[in-house]
């Protein structure tokens, strides 16, 4: 791949409203990037999504930033890469780490179909051009706040609602939503505020027909995650649980899930999110990618692994303009109607706004061959 420079850019950039989770909330997105450019000046861009507190996973940017510095970047340089999956090999010795193994992956993989001058999509084995996508909304103080936010993305076509639930924030909320709305295809993510205690909390939710519910126990657990799917009749979704082909051949095979929220960066790339991809299509484990609240560039690498057929449910993609004044790519990325088109374009398939980038890098480092 005659790989002669990578650039790191640690970003920070403004959402247009806080985002609420069970864990916290944030507005202003703190994240890495990852620019990696060939001999000819051909350059991929992949994204790091840790954000500034290891709030969802262990992993947070200055960590990532690191790992990157002084081991994943340096050696990638040492060795002649000729395809992306050449990167598992030099992650081996490196334990976990995933988010900052995906960043440089995800750059090297928009690089190689760039050489190839194939999309991304194409190069991963992706087959839908049209890839239909939900939205995820954040814990908000009030019942008509959440109703009319709600009402703004249904009217906008999104093709399913995904609320967020805590301890004191979930039967009485989705209740108060299927009131008004009976009908439309909701789930929620607990991002692991419950239980097992909490069985009659998560039993309850079963009378309101959601579509799923994600993560209701620790991130990690396949175990009791395995009991509770046998106790309730809502499908289980595993995101924070499922770091890797590993994790979720023993969550398949032990019925912790009958869904799987697939982020790239929490299994460390885009060849370990291939892997995933196959073994649930082989067990009828249908999946959908998650968001990390990404930048164009990660949402165009979302984009590119949903169009893989076991992508079946919609995922959190949502356009560009769902989090940022200006997206840091071109064209961003409009959901019509609650649909994504998938480009054919080489790589990522949207250009990076390099300006845009440098605007907002609040540092950035140069390693050269
Ligand atoms: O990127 C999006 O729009 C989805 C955001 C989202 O739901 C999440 C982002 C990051 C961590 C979590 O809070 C949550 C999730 O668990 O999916
Ligand atoms: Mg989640």
């Amino acid at each position: 791949m005659n790989i002669s420079e990578i650039k790191l850019y640690h970003m920070q950039m403004r959402m247009k409203h806080p985002f609420t989770t069970s864990f916290g909330t944030e507005q202003d997105r703190d994240f890495l990037l990852v620019e990696v450019k060939d001999s000819s000046g051909l350059s991929g861009w992949g994204e790091g999504v840790a954000s500034e507190r290891p709030l969802y996973s262990e992993e947070f940017t200055q960590q990532s930033w690191s790992m990157l510095e002084q081991f994943l970047i340096p050696e990638a340089l040492k060795q002649e890469i000729s395809h992306p999956d050449d990167l598992q090999y030099l992650y081996k010795p490196y334990k976990r780490n995933y988010m900052a193994k995906s960043a440089l992956e995800g750059a090297v993989w928009d690089l190689y179909a760039k050489q190839q001058g194939k999309s991304l999509s194409t190069m991963l084995g992706g087959t839908k051009k049209h890839i239909e996508v939900g939205i995820s909304l954040g814990i908000e103080d009030s019942y008509e706040k959440l109703l009319e936010n709600i009402q703004g993305k249904v009217d906008e076509g999104y093709k399913r609602i995904k609320i967020k639930i805590k301890p004191g924030k979930d039967v009485d909320v989705v209740r108060e939503v299927r009131k008004h709305f009976p009908e439309i295809p909701l789930m929620v993510d607990a991002n692991s505020a419950y239980t097992l205690a909490d069985i009659g909390t998560l039993k309850a939710l079963d009378e309101f027909k959601l579509m799923m519910i994600e993560q209701p126990l620790a991130a990690g657990d396949i175990i009791d995650h395995a009991k509770l799917q046998k106790e309730i009749k809502t499908p289980v979704c595993l995101d924070e649980s499922i770091h890797s082909y590993e994790d979720a051949r023993q969550a398949i095979a032990l019925g912790s899930c009958k869904i799987i929220n697939l982020k790239i960066g929490r299994v460390g790339g885009l060849t370990e999110s291939k892997r995933i991809h196959d073994l649930c299509e082989q067990a009828g484990i249908p999946l959908w990618c998650g968001g990390m609240l990404e930048s164009g560039i990660g949402r165009a690498h979302n984009i590119a692994i949903a169009s893989l057929a076991n992508f079946t449910l919609p995922g959190d993609t949502a356009s560009s303009s769902r989090y940022w004044e200006k997206d840091i790519i071109v064209p961003e990325v409009v959901a019509e109607n609650g649909i994504l088109t998938v480009n054919d374009r080489p790589g990522i398939g949207y250009d990076v706004l390099v300006d845009e980038v440098e605007k907002h890098a609040i540092n950035k480092k140069v390693f050269k061959k």
